[in-house]
């Protein structure tokens, strides 16, 4: 796969291995728009999942989106996917022209302040596969995003900017797990779409 060509390499953005980093994806405007139409029409939910067999209300909002055979296993917690909205339809394309691939479903955040968080985690479900490509876009607040490698502890921080795609490929989940963390400056509200395609192992 080829994401940046030598002409158009956007600045800072970043390229190692398998994870991808494209800060101007979309411009200020347009990402201030998708920002606007994901938290006021996609249906929000604060989720409970289950850790360590306890249960914990997820600090975020989430919203799981796709084609209806996309059933998706996420931290022990079923989700059935609503039927695509059409801001979402049209970014899928987007990503899918860029990457030349198919997504089936997006696993929407909503990240409203500086209190919500994902912890660290590898995105390694069976139903993804062995080396999934996930289409990871951001709209609002800019934030830290960290990844760390599983067994040398190598860690790489990112500033995720309003319109950027992050591309994650290959062995990155195998290797590496990555966390989106609290900050303690306030922060205003963060939409994260992370487009994924799902196997359906039930049927196979
Ligand atoms: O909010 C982010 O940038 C990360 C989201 C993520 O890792 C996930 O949805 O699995
Ligand atoms: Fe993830």
């Amino acid at each position: 796969m080829k994401l940046f060509h030598k002409n158009d390499t956007p600045p800072e953005s970043y390229c190692q291995g398998d994870l991808l980093y494209w800060p101007g994806f979309y411009s200020n405007q347009q990402a201030n728009e998708f920002y606007s139409a994901c938290v006021e029409q996609l249906e929000w939910r604060q989720e409970q999942i289950k850790m360590f067999g306890k249960q914990v209300t997820i600090p975020r909002l989430q919203a799981w989106y796709g084609d209806a055979d996309a059933k998706y296993k996420y931290s022990g917690l079923p989700l059935t996917p609503l039927p695509w909205h059409e801001t979402l339809l049209t970014i899928k394309e987007h990503c899918q022209k860029q990457l030349n691939t198919h997504f089936n479903s997006v696993l929407a955040n909503y990240y409203r302040d500086n209190n919500d968080s994902m912890g660290w985690h590898s995105d390694n479900e069976k139903q993804l596969g062995l080396q999934p490509t996930i289409a990871s876009l951001s709209f609002g607040q800019e934030r830290k995003f960290c990844v760390k490698h599983k067994c040398s502890g190598e860690k790489i921080n990112l500033t995720l900017q309003s319109g950027s795609l992050l591309v994650m490929q290959g062995d990155l989940q195998q290797n590496w797990q990555h966390a989106l963390p609290k900050s303690t400056k306030p922060l205003q509200g963060r939409v994260n779409l992370t487009f994924r395609n799902i196997h359906n192992l039930e049927s196979s």
